[in-house]
């Protein structure tokens, strides 16, 4: 069987204990949930962490093209702490980010990322978001992963899937196990944003919105079993 390529979407709150933006504990945990789930999966791992950690993107002194480059600037530490973590654990890494941060990551060139991916035995790691203001980390996931012909794009969240509402505002929201694209973006949904939703429409990659908080669900989603909710067409 042929391996499956995933994008995995992490949050930048899955390196924070919530008093420190970047805890050892968090990351020794994350970077354990991934090993023990690429261990037993034949996958090809590439992986876009946000920046929520640290940096939100907003501040009244702060113009907002700064306050995103401020944001991009942000998933490249992140994904520095994330890739040394894995080094740690045993485990290679290939950090490639948007944008020019030279003597920090490669920069992202799509032909050497697929290369590397192919031969394996990686976590390709994507940091800088898209290189643009106004987008968001999600939509670098639905981007990068269109641009690696991923198989599928899994959101690693606090929550443990899509529901009709913010379920962490509304005690009576009601958690899908499945929906369509088109649901996604009609309800306006906002565990992702609309322009990630409409890139996985376009390109057909389906979105995985699962607790990435409860040991062992990576695993399980690589393995096939259903866990949290799944978007596709
Ligand atoms: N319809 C919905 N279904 C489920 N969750 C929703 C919904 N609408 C909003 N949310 C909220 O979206 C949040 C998604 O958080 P996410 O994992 O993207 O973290 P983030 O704060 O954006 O992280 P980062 O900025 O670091 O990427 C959830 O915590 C949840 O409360
Ligand atoms: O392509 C991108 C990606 C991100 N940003 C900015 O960074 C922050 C952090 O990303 P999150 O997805 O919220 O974790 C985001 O709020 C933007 O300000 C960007 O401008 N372009």
């Amino acid at each position: 069987m042929a391996a499956k390529r995933v994008l995995l979407k992490l949050s930048g709150e899955s390196l924070s204990d919530g008093s420190s933006s970047i805890s050892a504990n968090s990351l020794l945990r994350t970077v354990n949930e991934i090993k023990s789930a690429v261990t037993c999966s034949r996958v090809q791992l590439a992986v876009v962490i946000g920046a929520g950690n640290i940096w939100r993107g907003a501040c009244k002194f702060i113009e907002r093209v700064t306050a995103d480059k401020m944001g991009m600037l942000v998933t490249v530490m992140n994904s520095l702490a994330l890739s040394d973590a894995l080094a740690k654990a045993g485990m290679k890494s290939n950090l490639f980010s948007a944008n020019g941060v030279s003597g920090f990551a490669e920069n992202f060139n799509r032909e050497k990322v697929i290369r590397c991916i192919e031969q394996g035995n990686t976590t390709v790691i994507f940091a800088g978001g898209t290189g643009n203001p106004f987008f968001t980390t999600d939509t670098t996931a639905a981007l990068r992963a269109a641009e690696i012909k991923a198989d599928m794009l899994l959101k690693a969240t606090q929550v443990d899937g899509v529901y009709s509402a913010d379920p962490k505002k509304n005690k009576d929201a009601v958690k899908f196990n499945s929906l369509t694209f088109k649901e996604a973006l009609d309800k306006h949904l906002k565990i992702m944003d609309y322009e990630a939703f409409s890139l996985c429409m376009q390109t057909n990659i389906s979105i995985t919105v699962f607790d990435f908080y409860k040991d062992g669900n990576l695993k399980k989603v690589l393995n096939g079993e259903k866990v949290g909710t799944i978007v596709e067409a």
